[in-house]
């Protein structure tokens, strides 16, 4: 897929993953619409932004992804603005096991909310254009974190929801492709602090502090590169990719 004129939508794109993710698209040519609940980075993001690419590449617009009626309003936005929806990538998360329905309201529910609305737009058997959408689950997703139960269970249903949706939309001729990538650890805010964030589990911070040694970390343009991977090639639908140091694997699941 060729980026150039399509309309991406990132969620979480502020900071860390998500702001990495939106300059991969820019620098490959796609205009991005920036949804974050956080105004203040997303505004000094947008002053780097709009230097780099011009005002008319980029439109931030606060949103927050527990919030159905703000999602709708962002993409009727977004449609408003520049025509359409080709890309859009789910990527806003949390770590907390303390308000863990938060985390599930954030990480699995945002997911699904931002995807079937995101539908209403690119679905091409109601009007849409078809493209793709990009899920970030976690390597948390493949595998259980036993300090943080409540965010391995999100990003396993991300992993999952996105599996059935791409099935479900090649079933049904939607013409959009669905795959989610699946990270190790990545030198962004959402580690920091991790005692605080794993609530009744913190016990357990020296089992991820272990793991952090052993596995190494990464940066935010490694897992954004995989993502532009999985966004351009069309052949890519129902993939889920895991990134860490080393490099990168393509999972297969087993076969009912
Ligand atoms: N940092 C890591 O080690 C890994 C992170 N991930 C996932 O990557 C995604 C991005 O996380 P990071 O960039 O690491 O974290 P981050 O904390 O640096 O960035 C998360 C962004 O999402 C925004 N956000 C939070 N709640 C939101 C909401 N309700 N609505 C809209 N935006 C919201 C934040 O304001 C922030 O800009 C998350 O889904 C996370 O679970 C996956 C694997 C590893
Ligand atoms: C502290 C939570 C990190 C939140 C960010 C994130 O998603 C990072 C994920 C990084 C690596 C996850 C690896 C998961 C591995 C599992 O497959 C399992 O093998 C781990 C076994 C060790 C354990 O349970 O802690």
């Amino acid at each position: 897929m060729d980026l150039s004129g399509k309309i991406a939508v990132v969620t979480g794109a502020a900071m860390g993953i998500g702001k990495a993710i939106t300059e991969k698209l820019l620098q490959n040519g796609a205009t991005v619409v920036l949804l974050d609940v956080n105004e203040t980075a997303a505004k000094t993001l947008m002053e780097d932004l709009s230097k780099q690419y011009g005002q008319d590449r980029t439109l931030f617009l606060s949103c927050n992804v527990e919030s159905e009626e703000q999602i709708k309003a962002a993409f009727q936005k977004t449609v408003e603005t520049f025509g359409g929806i080709n890309i859009l990538c789910n990527n806003a998360g949390i770590l907390n096991e303390s308000d863990w329905e938060k985390t599930v309201s954030i990480n699995l529910l945002g997911v699904i909310r931002g995807t079937y609305l995101a539908l209403k737009h690119m679905n091409k058997t109601s009007g849409g254009r078809g493209g793709v959408i990009v899920n970030t689950a976690s390597m948390a997703g493949l595998g259980p974190l036993i300090s943080c139960p409540v965010y391995t269970a999100t990003k396993h249903g991300v992993v999952g929801f996105t599996r059935a949706m791409s099935g479900a939309s090649t079933a049904l001729g939607y013409g959009v492709r669905f795959n989610v990538i699946c990270p190790g650890f990545v030198q962004t805010e959402l580690l920091s602090d991790p005692n605080s964030k794993m609530g009744q589990f913190s016990h357990l911070v020296d089992v991820i502090e272990q793991m952090m040694i052993k596995d190494g970390t990464l940066n935010a343009t490694e897992v954004a590169d995989s993502v532009l991977e999985m966004v351009t090639d069309e052949t890519k639908n129902g993939a889920a990719l895991m990134i860490f140091s080393k490099g990168k694997q393509y999972i297969t699941f087993p076969s009912m």
